[in-house]
């Protein structure tokens, strides 16, 4: 009898090759990254069994990436206050983001009307006390040492009144990730996520979908959670200093600070407007600086599978 994989270690040495490769890339060591990624991306396939789920714009990025073989990288940002060149309203862009830095930050996906509606809603919802303490979810839970998250969150149901400009702003971000299926297999969404960070709330660093700490008991990855969206709605402009950046780490390698800095891949102003897109796995460790301005969003998480949607489990 055939036994079946054991993926938990599988992905535990996904994601060493992954974190590994990282590093190789950003000290300009292409032709060996290359080979960690293709490692890696290897044994995540293995996982998802699901042989439509890596396409072929990956393939390329990734081909073309060991063409450049010994000419090293170009750094991808300096590592303090990264303003991005956003992507294009566009799902080849987006995807072309995605596979190469694993988030696309797109701009104008909604117009500033409807932003300032959105954050005006959840304002209005932290006011009326809608909203409650953000509590660190899903079965990877136990496996997150400490909580270490000062927002406050609303999940927002189809019955709940008040919501009609976050609901239109979600339809959006449906519409966008709708367009981005040919290329990447992704579910159905979850309940929309809207959350308030002031005062110096942070979120630590984490995954959304922890899957290097799960317990050898708990399935590979400790929840569903595929491609993370979080769309911002502050009200006015960010400016230096209001702080509440999305931080995104190569890996999840702790150490000192200015060590830790070393490994920032990007820092995502939560401009409103402004959508975030990434993947919730080991790819993408993040965290939310401190926010000293009231800080606004609607996250989205779109699932591994069709059904059942994230936020009726
Ligand atoms: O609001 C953000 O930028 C990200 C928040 C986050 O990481 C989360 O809620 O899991
Ligand atoms: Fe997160």
């Amino acid at each position: 009898m055939l036994t079946p994989p054991d993926d938990t270690l599988v992905l535990r040495h996904a994601v060493r090759a992954f974190s590994e490769a990282c590093e190789l890339e950003a000290r300009g060591e292409c032709a060996r990254a290359v080979g960690l990624y293709k490692a890696a991306f290897a044994l995540e396939r293995a996982l998802d069994r699901d042989e439509a789920d890596w396409p072929a714009w990956l393939v390329g990025a990734l081909d073309a990436c060991e063409r450049a073989t010994d000419a090293p990288l170009a750094p991808l940002e300096p590592a303090r206050h990264v303003e991005l060149a956003p992507a294009r309203v566009d799902p080849a862009d987006v995807c072309r983001q995605l596979a190469r830095r694993h988030y696309a930050c797109v701009d104008g996906l909604i117009g500033a009307e409807l932003a300032a509606a959105v954050g005006e809603e959840i304002r209005r919802a932290h006011a009326t006390g809608a909203m409650a303490p953000g509590e660190v979810a899903g079965r990877g839970a136990a496996c997150v040492a400490a909580k270490r998250r000062g927002d406050w969150v609303a999940h927002v149901r189809s019955a709940d009144a008040g919501w009609a400009a976050l609901r239109a702003a979600c339809a959006e971000v449906e519409r966008l990730v709708a367009r981005l299926r040919p290329a990447v297999a992704i579910g159905r969404a979850s309940r929309p996520m809207a959350t308030r960070y002031a005062d110096g709330a942070r979120y630590a660093m984490h995954y959304d979908n922890d899957c290097v700490d799960a317990p050898p008991h708990a399935a590979p990855c400790a929840n569903e959670r595929r491609l993370t969206c979080v769309l911002y709605a502050s009200l006015g402009d960010w400016r230096p200093g209001d702080g509440g950046e999305l931080r995104i780490y190569r890996t999840n390698r702790t150490g000192s600070p200015d060590e830790r800095h070393a490994l920032v891949r990007a820092e995502i102003a939560p401009v409103g407007g402004r959508l975030v897109l990434f993947w919730s796995d080991f790819r993408c460790p993040h965290e939310v600086l401190g926010a000293w301005a009231e800080r606004l969003a609607v996250t989205l998480w779109f699932g591994r599978t069709p059904a059942p949607a994230l936020g009726d489990r």
